[in-house]
């Protein structure tokens, strides 16, 4: 096949692509997922058109051509940072782009031949399919073998242009003659020229594909991350907080370090939501996420059981200790003004707390929570209150006398 039906088949295999997906974004909301693969395919679809149309190209228009290769590539760079989850860092990207392009531009307007513009032009686009390549290997050790191999085959063209300059360089050619005459059907410009064109549609198959694959799989493994983490606060939902409850539940059963349970519930905050509206709300439940988050280590785990509701794992912690920790993550969150839109919040927080035990069920454990976290909210909120301590056998009742009720620890108005 000729250099000529390549740059077609290039031109082409872009906008048809650009095509199809578009047709699959018009009407679907997640439209911007698919925006800079869209973006990607339509540059370097009209990248290439240029040298197809065209033909022989003067300075101008071998300026234009890798511009708009360039920008390709650049989105193509912001679409693969999304798909192996890192921050598309379209300021610097931008940067990058908008000086090389100038540079490009500027030679293309001095030139007195077309290597001038070609010039800073091989060298953006090969820096814009490096940054392609490490967005798609970005965090080499886990990253898929897909995404691996879609960052090798990526260089693929690069290397083929590498290749072609260092078999054109004189001293590589006057290796040649006389010696590898064999070799020269396969090392001559022109023929690495058209090796460097298959890359490119290589790279067009594999990215084509490799995309949708991706952007399947990461559909994939956040619809499982949703099942057990909730999407507003980032920590663990109910099921998840259970999850990673139940090897606690099994330990209690024998004899060891006690495990606590504190259930933390926001006070009066309908009230919030009512004033301010529930976009607040929101603002208002991650920031004390955030600040009961910090009073905790890293060992220790918070999960959301709903609404304004919360349960904290404190692995290694008795009664006594954890009674401390609750008292000191409801002063926190008492001294937290939250700034919203429209208003300084400040809200408070009522707990109950429990130790789990060796007959305990998640249902008895919660059980038990929440009936000291009612008892904090009868008592006037604002308050941490712990459950009370279990009935002991005759023989041992003088050790540890058990509470009547739920003994109120902190109170403060
Ligand atoms: N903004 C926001 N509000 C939520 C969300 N989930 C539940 N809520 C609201 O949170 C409020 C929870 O109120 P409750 O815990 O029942 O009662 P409260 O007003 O906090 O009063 P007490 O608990 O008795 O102090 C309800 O108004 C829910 O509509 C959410 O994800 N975001």
């Amino acid at each position: 096949m000729d250099s000529q039906a390549l740059l077609h088949l290039l031109a082409l295999g872009n906008l048809v692509l650009a095509g199809v997906l578009w047709c699959h974004a018009a009407g679907r909301r997640g439209r911007g997922d698919l925006s800079a693969v869209l973006a990607a395919r339509l540059c370097q679809g009209g990248a290439w058109l240029v040298p197809a149309w065209l033909g022989p190209m003067n300075d101008i228009v071998t300026a234009v051509f890798f511009i708009a290769l360039t920008a390709g590539i650049a989105f193509e760079v912001a679409a693969f940072r999304q798909l192996a989850g890192g921050r598309i860092a379209s300021r610097l990207l931008l940067q990058v782009f908008a000086v090389g392009a100038l540079v490009v531009a500027l030679a293309a307007l001095l030139a007195g031949s077309v290597a001038l513009p070609a010039q800073p032009g091989v060298l953006l686009a090969a820096l814009f399919i490096v940054a392609a390549a490490a967005a798609l290997g970005r965090g080499w050790r886990g990253a898929s073998l897909l995404r691996r191999t879609m960052a090798a085959v990526n260089l693929l063209p690069l290397l083929a242009v590498a290749g072609g300059v260092i078999i054109r360089s004189r001293p590589v050619q006057e290796l040649l003659i006389g010696r590898l005459d064999w070799a020269s059907g396969y090392v001559d410009g022109a023929v690495i020229e058209q090796w460097a064109l298959v890359a490119f549609l290589l790279v067009l198959l594999v990215n084509a594909a490799g995309t949708l694959l991706l952007g399947r799989d990461g559909l994939q493994s956040e619809m499982e991350r949703l099942q057990v983490v909730d999407a507003l606060t980032d920590v663990p939902n109910r099921r998840g907080f259970y999850q990673g409850l139940a090897p606690w539940l099994a330990l209690a059963r024998r004899p060891g370090q006690p495990t606590a349970v504190v259930i933390l519930n926001l006070d009066s905050f309908k009230r919030v939501n009512d004033h301010y509206g529930h976009g607040v709300g929101d603002t208002v439940l991650k920031a004390i996420v955030d600040a009961v988050r910090g009073q905790l280590r890293d060992s220790d785990l918070m999960g959301r059981l709903g609404g304004a509701e919360f349960a904290l794992l404190l692995p290694r912690t008795g009664l006594p200790e954890a009674v401390v920790v609750a008292e000191r993550i409801r002063q926190a969150v008492a001294a937290l003004p939250v700034k919203a839109e429209r208003a300084v919040i400040n809200l408070t927080a009522s707990m109950g707390v429990t130790t789990i035990r060796a007959e305990d069920s998640t249902v008895s454990l919660f059980k038990r929570a929440d009936e000291a976290l009612q008892a904090a909210k009868l008592r006037g909120r604002n308050q941490v209150v712990a459950a009370a301590a279990p009935v002991l056998p005759d023989d041992d009742a003088d050790l540890d006398p058990p509470a009547a009720a739920p003994t109120t620890v902190g109170q403060h108005r």
